[in-house]
């Protein structure tokens, strides 16, 4: 990155323990703001859309960032998840037939596309370092998966799904409402599945947040 003031990269966590980590990789490098979005799309869309607006022009990406859950056989605790796409999983209708996402209803889209070459680009210097990255859709959910029967309904849906969390996609829209590219990062902390709350390895999923966002700077 250079320094004029149109490189600046913005980071949206939900919580504050999760800003601290991206704080702790990033050593004080200036030239990216942490700014809490708090838990859910609309929160993260509506903070994520005032974030811009108070630095108009100044952001060259948006990163959704954060733990997560990982589906079973695509990303395991610990592991990171660099989104190729950002779902909205339960946008749409249920009908007779199942459900229909707000793409077949006619109303828009559910998927945004994280910027290509620097997705890739990200998860390469992760694996490049060591580190457990996967690169795959990212899913956002409403409601946090807590019982086999959904996380199957999800996978079966989204084929692929590595991640669900809950802000990714309100970020997106925000990001991409100005024309600016936008990227999620999930590190796994729980299972997608029967909901067990003593099983989430939080510190674990922070520490490896803080890891993975450490090499942000040489990526983008
Ligand atoms: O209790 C703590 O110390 C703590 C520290 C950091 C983060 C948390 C959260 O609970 C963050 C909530 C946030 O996490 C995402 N998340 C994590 N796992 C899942 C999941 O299985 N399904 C959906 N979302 C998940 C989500 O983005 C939440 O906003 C607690």
């Amino acid at each position: 990155m250079n320094d004029s003031s149109t490189s600046s990269v913005l980071i949206m966590t939900a919580v504050e323990a999760e800003r601290q980590a991206v704080l702790r990789g990033l050593n004080g490098d200036d030239r990216f703001d942490v700014v809490i979005a708090g838990v859910g799309a609309p929160s993260a869309a509506a903070r994520t859309a005032a974030a811009i607006a108070a630095r108009p022009e100044a952001y060259r990406c948006v990163i959704s960032a954060g733990i997560g859950g990982g589906f079973a056989g695509r990303a395991a605790l610990g592991e990171i998840v660099i989104a190729d796409t950002i779902i909205a999983a339960d946008l749409g209708a249920e009908t007779p037939d199942g459900f229909a996402s707000v793409d077949e209803l006619g109303f828009g889209s559910s998927r945004i596309e994280a910027a290509p070459a620097l997705s890739q680009r990200w998860a390469a210097a992760l694996q490049a370092a060591g580190l457990p990255a996967r690169y795959g859709p990212v899913l956002t959910v409403n409601t946090a998966t807590g019982t086999a029967a959904t996380a199957e309904a999800l996978a079966a849906r989204y084929p692929g799904a590595a991640a669900e969390a809950m802000e990714g996609y309100g970020a997106a829209v925000a990001a991409q409402a100005q024309q600016i590219p936008a990227l999620e990062i999930r590190t796994i902390s729980n299972a997608v599945g029967p909901r067990d709350r003593a099983a989430w390895r939080i510190p674990e999923a922070l520490q490896q947040l803080q890891a993975a966002v450490s090499i942000l700077p040489e990526v983008l």
